[in-house]
């Protein structure tokens, strides 16, 4: 399903009256099966345009449509349910539960949607063997490496029918070779998914855009503002 932000504008307020503006005038599209990276100096707005695009915020102005439905205008409740069906979420920091075990982690998520996790343990099972953690189901989070955990957090993403991957800044934790894998590991999980992916990144090498195995695209963002599309080859 395509993402896509349209002319999007959003500020913050800052203080006595003023505005702090993150996003100006930005569109961008995302088409399954496909990972865009946006990349950008610190503060330039990149959280913000996930937030758009996850329907965490409401933009100032400007569309935001998922499959070509207005998600913008929907109610809260409508939005909160388009988050919770169709859009998986991997942020910087792993957010594990350090009491739960990889398999209870990734059915964690399946429980908030108010399903019975037992009926999703095989598919939980599936998904954890296809990001490289087969054998690892009963560990705690405490007895894996940063590079696992990373790939439970990405396996709790995808649990249910995703059509939209936001990912924000998921390799800062690793070492570049560990960060190749797991940017590799996502371009392959949108690929067989068909899922529109937008990842933030400030790592470019871990990226290879336009490689086999790399991101599709890669978009800067500069003061709100994004800067060609660019397919690299
Ligand atoms: N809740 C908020 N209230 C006020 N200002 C905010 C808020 N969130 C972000 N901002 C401001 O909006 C601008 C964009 O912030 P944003 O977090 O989107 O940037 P970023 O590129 O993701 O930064 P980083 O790479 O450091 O995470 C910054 O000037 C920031 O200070």
């Amino acid at each position: 399903m395509t993402l896509q932000l349209t002319n999007v504008n959003l500020s913050y307020p800052d203080g006595d009256a003023g505005r702090v503006y993150a996003i100006r005038d930005a569109s961008l599209t995302v088409e399954p099966g496909k990972v865009t990276a946006l990349t950008g100096p610190s503060g330039c707005g990149k959280s913000s345009v996930l937030a758009v695009a996850g329907t965490l915020i409401r933009p100032d102005s400007g569309s935001v449509e998922i499959d070509g439905v207005q998600v913008g205008e929907m109610s809260e409740r409508d939005r909160a349910r388009i988050r919770r069906e169709q859009i998986g979420f991997v942020f910087q920091n792993d957010n594990l539960l350090p009491d739960l075990t990889v398999e209870e982690q990734v059915l964690l998520a399946v429980h908030l949607r108010g399903e019975r996790p037992s009926r999703h343990r095989e598919e939980a099972r599936e998904l954890l063997a296809d990001v490289g953690l087969a054998g690892q189901e009963r560990k705690l989070p405490g007895q894996l490496s940063g590079g696992m955990r990373q790939r439970v957090n990405i396996a709790r993403a995808l649990m249910g029918p995703r059509r939209v991957l936001l990912i924000d800044e998921p390799t800062s934790a690793l070492d570049q070779a560990r960060g190749r894998a797991i940017v590799e590991l996502i371009v392959r999980l949108s690929r067989e998914r068909d899922l529109a992916a937008l990842l933030v990144t400030h790592d470019l090498a871990t990226l290879d855009v336009g490689g086999t195995d790399g991101a599709d695209s890669l978009i800067r963002m500069l003061d709100g503002e994004l800067f060609a599309q660019v397919p690299v080859g």
